[in-house]
């Protein structure tokens, strides 16, 4: 009997690190599965490193103790956590449905290994969805004025929820820098444009009147400067003349609800980390 656990690790490069890590390992009776890594070179560069593996139950502990030693000596930030566990997810949405939708469908067919705890919306229009779904919906109005007394009740639901990530679905109202450093790495934002263009809101009348041949989105973890947090996944799709604004919305919707499908999928599975702006993106 073991369990699948994942390590990950990011450290100053260096010769050895590899070595260190799978010895740590191998002393612990663990057998990798998986095993990848980056390294952005011994000139100042960063290594990136991601395990998963099997191990006899309670192997977190003994191998912790040595993942502290190792940190030291490498200058190392790791996690490790166990695969088997579904993290649970706050969803933040406003009237869109779409990647709503999609987060629904993936997280109760599996295809995404997480669990919605609670949605959490400024509107009370996607309450029948979720109940559809028996999932807990908090309709939490938000003007300028209400905004600190709705984010603390936001904060409060999703700590009694126990959710680990937030994502904004299409969430429409800029969450406070107060709100954004309590969790950090934590918040997945769906923006509907190809980033770094058409920041900010309506992003799609912005493509229109520019005349754009290709529309996208992009998901990326959301930080206190707006549509500007470290990317995790983007694609686009092909406009033209014959395409109004109504049509580049349509389209866009294909894109938005499998790009951020597929950050959040990779995000619960610990394929992310993050390099400064940047991510590093272990493929599956
Ligand atoms: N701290 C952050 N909060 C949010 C981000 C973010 O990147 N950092 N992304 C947005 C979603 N979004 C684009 O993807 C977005 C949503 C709304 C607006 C906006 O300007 N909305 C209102 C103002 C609302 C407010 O002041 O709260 C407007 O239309 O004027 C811009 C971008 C989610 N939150």
């Amino acid at each position: 009997m073991t369990d699948r656990y994942r390590l990950l690790i990011a450290c100053p490069d260096t010769p050895g690190i590899i070595a260190s890590v799978s010895d740590a390992l191998w002393k612990e009776g663990a057998n990798i599965t998986s095993f990848d890594q980056y390294s952005e070179g011994l000139e100042n560069g960063m290594f990136y490193m991601r395990a998963e593996f099997d191990a006899a139950p309670g192997t977190d502990e003994p191998l912790t103790s040595r993942l502290q030693v190792m940190a030291e000596a490498y200058r190392m930030q790791w996690t490790l956590a166990l695969a088997g566990r579904p993290q649970r997810l706050a969803v933040f949405v406003s009237r869109e449905d779409h990647c709503l939708n999609e987060l629904l469908w993936q997280t109760q067919r599996g295809d995404i290994a997480a669990h919605i705890a609670l949605i959490i919306s400024n509107h009370a229009d996607l309450q029948p969805l979720a109940e559809r779904f028996n999932i807990p919906y908090y309709h939490i109005p938000v003007t300028q004025t209400t905004k600190a007394h709705s984010e603390a009740e936001a904060r409060r639901l999703i700590e009694s929820h126990d959710a680990q990530t937030i994502v904004l679905a299409r969430y429409m109202q800029i969450l406070s820098e107060d709100f954004v450093s309590a969790y950090p790495e934590r918040i997945i934002n769906i923006h509907h444009s190809f980033l770094p263009a058409f920041v900010g809101p309506k992003p799609y009348h912005q493509a229109y009147a520019r005349g754009v041949k290709l529309i996208g989105a992009t998901a990326h973890y959301v930080t206190k400067d707006l549509d500007a947090g470290p990317i995790i996944e983007q694609d686009v799709h092909r406009v033209d003349h014959r395409h109004q604004l109504e049509d580049l919305k349509r389209l866009g919707r294909q894109v938005e609800r499998m790009v951020l499908a597929r950050a959040v999928s990779w995000h619960v599975s610990d394929r992310v980390l993050v390099s400064g702006n940047r991510t590093v993106v272990f493929p599956f």
